[in-house]
């Protein structure tokens, strides 16, 4: 269970500090699929990183199970709550192999069976074994985001969190990526926190929504309401329209393929 209560996060400061995020209020149930969504701006990776752990300083409060969160949290502990970002260009490193990105965090947590482990999650994610030795630039756009997502589910997370994790990628691919995710939280009942600006991928992939602007959350709701039009602020319905047409290919292709 996640909680955030009355969560607040400024940056900057003087004349300069502006609140970033304000007032979050949410609770995140054990094996739930949550998504924020928003324009860009809106907050919505800054309640993510809070989540993660990566925030120093916040009002309010962070509970994961009831226990404080934040960058005080154990290894065991951040071990349980693992992220894929938009870029995984940018988050693999670029002289490391796959084997070599895929058993670092293993190496770390001192876990054993490290060969079986990666053979497992390359596996998992549809990826071959002639992609275990090759460097991040050797593989696709696709494949790399499923090395990131390779990488957050070896340590068996029981929370994922996902900051845009199909936006850099072309539609087609966006759709093979988002299947993935949903069948790996089918088969590991993980609890998943998902940011994105799309309405269409938060409405397939989460059970529930909240709309993020300028720092606070506008309404929250399932996203069976979402889809059918039932948000009432009229920023959300304006979300909703604004992005239907993109909506409409990307349901297509999803649909398609699930
Ligand atoms: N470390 C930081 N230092 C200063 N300002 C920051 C920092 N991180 C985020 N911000 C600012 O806080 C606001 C919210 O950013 P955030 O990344 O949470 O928005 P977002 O909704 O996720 O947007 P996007 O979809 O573009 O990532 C923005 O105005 C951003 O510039």
């Amino acid at each position: 269970m996640i909680q955030l209560d009355d969560l607040g996060v400024s940056f900057g400061k003087g004349t300069r500090r502006f609140d970033a995020v304000r007032n979050v209020t949410l609770d995140i149930a054990e094996g739930e699929a949550f998504g924020l969504v928003g324009e860009s701006g809106s907050g919505k990776s800054t309640v993510l990183n809070a989540i993660a752990g990566l925030i120093g300083s916040y009002s309010g409060a962070i509970r994961i199970d009831g226990a404080p969160a934040g960058p005080q949290r154990t290894g065991a502990q951040r071990r349980l709550l693992q992220m894929v970002l938009q870029d995984p260009y940018g988050s693999l490193h670029p002289r490391h192999t796959i084997d070599k990105i895929l058993s670092e965090p293993l190496l770390i947590q001192r876990l054993d069976g490290i060969e079986r482990r990666v053979e497992h999650a390359l596996a998992d994610v549809g990826l071959k074994p002639e992609h275990r030795f090759r460097f991040p630039h050797q593989l696709s756009g696709g494949q790399r985001q499923r090395v990131a997502i390779a990488r957050a589910i070896i340590l068996e997370p029981r929370i994922l969190l996902l900051d845009e994790p199909t936006s850099a990628l072309d539609v087609s691919v966006q759709a093979e990526v988002l299947n993935l995710l949903r069948r790996l939280r089918r088969e590991r009942r993980f609890t998943t926190v998902m940011v994105s600006h799309n309405l269409a991928v938060v409405a397939y992939m989460c059970d529930r929504v909240a709309v993020m602007s300028r720092g606070r959350i506008l309404e929250t709701g399932s996203s069976a309401e979402l889809a059918k039009g039932g948000f009432s602020h009229p920023y959300s319905r304006q979300l909703w329209n604004a992005s239907s047409g993109y909506n409409r290919d990307l349901l297509k292709e999803l649909w398609d393929d699930a």
